[in-house]
């Protein structure tokens, strides 16, 4: 599989800031791939580098198979954190001027123009002022721009900011299917979001990941998993007893269940049933989240450093 971008121990700074502190990652061609971290944690810093097809101060970059130059960037679109459109131009204008910096004109820039504002919702409002749109139609018509040009690469910076659960649904619909086939490298902080439209995932902290895999690879290979158990009454003797159990690492009480960490929730829960069996009402083994993975990966990350 190749790779539409590779960075390797990229490092770079501003002033005594470090952003990125040998920053490496590889973004197979054709996927949808989430930089996830906290804020200034470098995601924006490594966007704006391939977005500029900027060579890196330290460390190496490949983009779309070739070394970052300016013949690169044509084959990349990008919506950063803030909207770029002018305000009192329309989506219409917006598309077509942002053509005409691709090289997309006449005929074809109107086509795809109509094209894109039918598919991202926005033909009804293409001939009104931007400023008369709303947030949620502002960011459609930033992804509509990036597409414009039918970009090998799309590049997407917390793209969602600001847009309700049901746009961002619809927004993210039309994106996979219109990117035909394009690379999505995507940065975030929405963990949830993540994990539903991202085929990969890399963790970043401080500069750096700290983590990469499939949100399904991440969520497996947690480290703690909870088991949480309901008895027919509360018994402090049960729950001394279950807390004894190979496996059960921290047991809790809470509204009326316990709540047990541990390493291999399927192995704790065979025991559970065999030396409680009787005084179990139900229990449940939470699904981790790709929060969860996060977290734990982040944490063993401070650990590490401490
Ligand atoms: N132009 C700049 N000048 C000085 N420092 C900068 C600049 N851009 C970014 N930084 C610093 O670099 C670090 C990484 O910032 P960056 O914006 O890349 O993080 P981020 O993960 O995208 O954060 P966010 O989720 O808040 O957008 C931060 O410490 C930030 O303050």
């Amino acid at each position: 599989m190749n790779s539409a971008v590779t960075a390797q121990g990229i490092r770079r700074r501003y002033g005594e800031r470090t952003a990125l502190d040998g920053f490496s990652l590889e973004v197979p061609e054709g996927s949808v791939f989430g930089v996830l971290g906290p804020n200034g944690s470098g995601k924006s810093t490594f966007l704006a580098l391939v977005a500029g097809a900027e060579r890196p101060p330290e460390g190496s970059l490949t983009i779309l198979g070739g070394p970052p130059t300016r013949s690169v960037r044509a084959r990349i679109g990008t919506v950063f954190q803030e909207n770029a459109s002018d305000p009192l131009m329309t989506p219409l204008e917006y598309l077509l001027f942002a053509g005409r910096l691709f090289g997309v004109t006449g005929q074809a820039a109107r086509e795809r123009s109509a094209e894109l504002l039918e598919r991202f919702g926005l033909a009804g409002r293409a001939k009104d002022p931007i400023s008369t749109l709303s947030g949620g139609m502002r960011r459609r018509l930033e992804v509509a721009r990036a597409l414009l040009h039918r970009p090998a690469l799309l590049l997407l910076d917390e793209p969602t900011t600001g847009v309700d659960p049901e746009e961002r649904k619809l927004l993210w619909e039309t994106v996979l299917v219109e990117r035909s086939g394009a690379t999505v490298l995507l940065a975030t902080n929405d963990l949830h979001e993540a994990d539903a439209v991202c085929d990969l995932v890399a963790f970043v902290q401080a500069g750096r990941v700290v983590a990469t895999g499939s949100p399904a690879e991440l969520k497996r290979n947690l480290r703690k998993q909870t088991v949480r158990v309901e008895l027919h009454s509360a018994s402090s003797e049960v729950e001394a007893q279950i807390a004894e159990l190979a496996g059960a690492d921290n047991v809790t009480a809470a509204n009326g269940e316990l709540l047990i960490t541990t390493d291999d929730a399927a192995a704790l829960a065979a025991r559970l049933f065999e030396a409680a069996g009787a005084a179990i009402r139900s229990l449940r083994i939470d699904e981790a989240s790709l929060e969860d993975a996060y977290f734990q990966f982040v944490q063993r990350r401070k650990e590490a450093v401490r």
